[in-house]
């Protein structure tokens, strides 16, 4: 029986389609989802859209569309995208979807139960874009939102059900202690940690005045908070399509869940309400929750309502889906902000996939064709001495790729991948193999071509996650037969028999070199904003 790993991005809100920041959390959830597919687990990838509350009310009005429709539409667009960007989901959980309706139902029967709902007044300020009150402190001048900076807030006055999130803060702070790695990385965790020890207060859970949600279960004139239902949308995702919608059912086999991603503006749902509402419905919580940075414009979070973004399809259409990828999953630390500029955009992926990677693979090819009858030299694998630079590295890769997958560290990645081709480029120029062929030594060709090629393998292999189109064509042109991108791993391409030294077959045969990634030019600017 395989392992299980089951991974969430947030489900995103329908108030416009998807941009580069969506794409950006995706994209990690897929690199990791593809890491453990080629481990051997047997995964399940959640993603999906949060479909109700007053955001998308309104935005559907002021488009002339019922809110259902205007969600049709843009919910289609995100998976429009993320078939254009090779995410690999299990499930693509809607909100609005009958079948979460009945979970919502049942777990919030389970709150009730259990005496963590009332009925009470709510005053204060009202984000409608982060669909959240806000603190007075947290506000900025002329009473506008921190991360919705040119939106106001708006003073609401209202009878409310609440949560008792205040009863939970003991319970919250002693699992934070018993679970240090609960939140990643350690600073979004201490964040956390010091909002809850200055004391955590009642949310409301519900709306009057509110038509587009689900009703209150024990009170139909009210209209559930959104986040309380967008939440569960987890939970509802991991129910097999025949099976009754019930919460039993949907916890059976893959809760909790083993990592939520998250971007940090949607921190306090995930680290506190969350694992609050599943302690009130006695359920365990989730394993992990990493919440990464801003893809920022001049400094400012990028996002739909600012409408200061990168079209993302425009980027992928230009430039192709594995360097839209290979660039946020290198050039953004995961977990910091990062600024996003075409001009570097084009110079990094010019530099590391054209040129490190793609040119040393093309040179060697042909010198293998020219030298090695176009097959991978037959020599004894085996006699290359532990020593020997590129195996040594690739030995060094091979054992600490995993770990920098799994801490989430994708430039690391990236970076272990890239010294490998470098330390090739380096080799190759070094012992300059047609030297050594002009001079009839060829063992030591044979030998030098067949390190390199190697090594151009294993980077390929490490990398597979993260441009997944380019490391299935560069082991096609090592001669290889293989599908990095089907929905089922085929068990040769588990790491067991991949990632290490050493594997790929003497006397194979080559395909023809041809250039696995083109050199790419800043053609046109990009459009800003997809809506
Ligand atoms: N600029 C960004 N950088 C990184 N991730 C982002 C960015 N914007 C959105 N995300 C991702 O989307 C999630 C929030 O989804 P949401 O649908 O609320 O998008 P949004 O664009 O932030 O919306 P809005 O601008 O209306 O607040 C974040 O937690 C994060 O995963
Ligand atoms: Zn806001």
């Amino acid at each position: 029986m395989s392992p299980r790993f089951s991974l969430t991005t947030p489900l995103y809100y329908v108030n416009a389609l998807p941009h580069i920041g969506s794409a950006y959390t995706t994209i990690a959830a897929d690199v990791v989802a593809r890491f453990y597919r080629l481990q051997g687990y047997h995964v399940r990838f959640i993603t999906g859209t949060d479909e109700h509350g007053q955001k998308i009310e309104r935005t559907a009005q002021q488009r002339g569309l019922t809110p259902q429709d205007h969600c049709d539409e843009i919910a289609a667009g995100f998976e429009a995208l993320w078939q254009q960007l090779h995410i690999t989901y299990d499930r693509f959980s809607r909100t609005t979807s009958p079948r979460h309706h009945a979970i919502v139902r049942e777990f919030f029967q389970r709150v009730w139960d259990n005496g963590d709902i009332y009925l009470g007044q709510q005053q204060g300020w009202y984000c409608v874009e982060c669909e959240e009150f806000k603190e007075e402190r947290e506000l900025l001048e002329g009473q506008r939102c921190p991360i919705h900076v040119n939106r106001p807030v708006e003073w609401r006055d209202e009878r409310n059900y609440f949560f008792r999130l205040s009863t939970y803060q003991d319970a919250l702070l002693a699992y934070y202690a018993t679970h240090p790695d609960f939140v990643q990385p350690r600073s979004r965790r201490n964040e956390v940690l010091s909002f809850i020890e200055q004391g955590l207060q009642d949310f409301s859970i519900s709306r009057v005045n509110l038509d587009w949600g689900f009703p209150v279960p024990t009170d139909p004139e009210h209209t559930l908070y959104v986040w309380f239902d967008a939440l569960l949308g987890y939970v509802t995702a991991l129910l097999e399509p025949e099976q009754e919608p019930t919460l039993a059912n949907a916890l059976s086999t893959w809760w909790p869940i083993n990592l939520h991603i998250i971007g940090k503006d949607i921190l306090r749902f995930h680290a506190i309400s969350w694992p609050a509402m599943l302690m009130s419905a006695g359920l365990p919580l989730p394993e992990q929750i990493f919440v990464h940075g801003f893809l920022t414009k001049n400094g400012q979070k990028m996002g739909k309502s600012l409408g200061n973004t990168l079209d993302p399809v425009a980027l992928v259409q230009q430039y192709s889906a594995d360097a839209v990828r290979y660039y946020f999953m290198k050039e953004v630390e995961f977990g910091r902000d990062g600024d996003f500029s075409e001009t570097r955009f084009v110079n990094i992926l010019n530099a590391d996939l054209a040129n490190d990677i793609g040119n040393l693979l093309n040179r060697t090819l042909k010198m293998a064709w020219k030298y090695t009858g176009g097959e991978v030299p037959a020599i004894d694998i085996h006699a290359i001495a532990p020593e020997h630079p590129l195996r040594q590295l690739a030995e060094h890769v091979s054992q600490s790729y995993g770990t920098a997958y799994r801490r989430l560290a994708f430039h690391e990645v990236c970076q272990l991948a890239l010294g490998l081709a470098r330390s090739g480029n380096k080799f190759l120029d070094e012992e300059a193999p047609w030297k050594r062929a002009k001079a009839g030594e060829m063992n030591a060709v044979a030998e030098i071509l067949y390190c390199v090629l190697e090594a151009v393998r294993l980077l390929a292999y490490v990398l597979a996650p993260i441009i997944p189109h380019l490391s299935e064509a560069i082991y096609q042109q090592l001669g290889y037969s293989v599908n990095f991108n089907g929905s089922v791993i085929d068990s040769a391409l588990l790491a067991d028999s991949q990632a290490h030294w050493g594997v790929l077959p003497a006397g194979q045969p080559l395909s023809q070199p041809a250039p696995v990634f083109q050199k790419l030019s800043v053609l046109a600017p990009v459009p800003s904003d997809p809506n």
